[in-house]
């Protein structure tokens, strides 16, 4: 492998498990949404999003409940809306403020972040979690405040992670040519985009998940097995 310069991980399935997204922090934004939306939905950010997500949905003029409903559905159908993603970020932070729950990280995450921040590596986060989510999600996480060890946050406002064009742009945005960066994920679409790219890439199979005897990507089932 030419020398890797920096690591761009994702987050849910690859960092961190699938469950504690869908389980933990979908159903907590789901239930304090139409609150959040209420109780906040005069604040010039809040009114951003609302009016994002329903130019995203073709909506010309609809009301604060029928908003509200539309993204109740797009969380329940996992869309990867930007707007949706912001206001989740937004009322996530009060529970992790709480003490509510903590970010999961899989046992040799934070170990191995500090040991490649360690070597000189640059690590930055790609996520459909907005940036301020992401934040929040190292911050708080179960093995501690992780935001130290990254220099740069990325979401599906630099554009759709299965598409080529976002990882030249964060490439482009960090400094480096594209061979000298991996991308690691546990999406084979993602991968595929970084590839285009010129990114290396590592495919995440957390078990059970089993690594195939041909995997389209090299396959890891932790970030120790992965040697930059
Ligand atoms: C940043 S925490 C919430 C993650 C999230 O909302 C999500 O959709 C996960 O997507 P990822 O790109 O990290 O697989
Ligand atoms: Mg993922």
């Amino acid at each position: 492998m030419t020398a890797i310069r920096a690591i761009v991980t994702d987050i849910e399935g690859t960092t961190s498990s699938i469950s504690f997204v869908k389980d933990v922090l979908f159903p907590y934004a789901r239930q304090r949404l139409p609150a959040y939306v209420e109780t906040h939905g005069d604040t010039s950010e809040v009114q951003h999003w609302l009016h994002e997500a329903a130019k995203e949905a073709d909506i010309v003029e609809a009301t604060r409940q029928e908003i509200i409903e539309l993204l109740l559905g797009w969380i329940d159908e996992d869309r990867k809306s930007t707007a949706l993603k912001a206001l989740q970020g937004m009322i996530w932070q009060e529970g992790y403020e709480s003490g509510e729950y903590r970010a999961h990280m899989y046992p040799e995450v934070a170990s191995r972040l500090h040991a490649w921040r360690g070597e000189g590596l640059h690590l930055y986060v790609y996520s459909s979690g907005s940036v301020q989510a992401q934040k929040l999600f190292f911050r708080y996480s179960e093995s501690g405040d992780l935001t130290p060890l990254f220099a740069g946050y990325f979401d599906t406002e630099t554009g759709p992670k299965r598409e080529q064009v976002s990882y030249q742009r964060i490439v482009e945005a960090i400094g480096e040519r594209p061979e000298h960066v991996l991308f690691l994920s546990d999406v084979v679409q993602e991968l595929d985009a970084a590839r285009a790219a010129g990114l290396h890439t590592g495919w995440l199979l957390r078990p059970p998940l089993e690594v195939p005897p041909q995997p389209a990507h090299p396959a890891y089932a932790s970030f120790d097995a992965i040697q930059p």
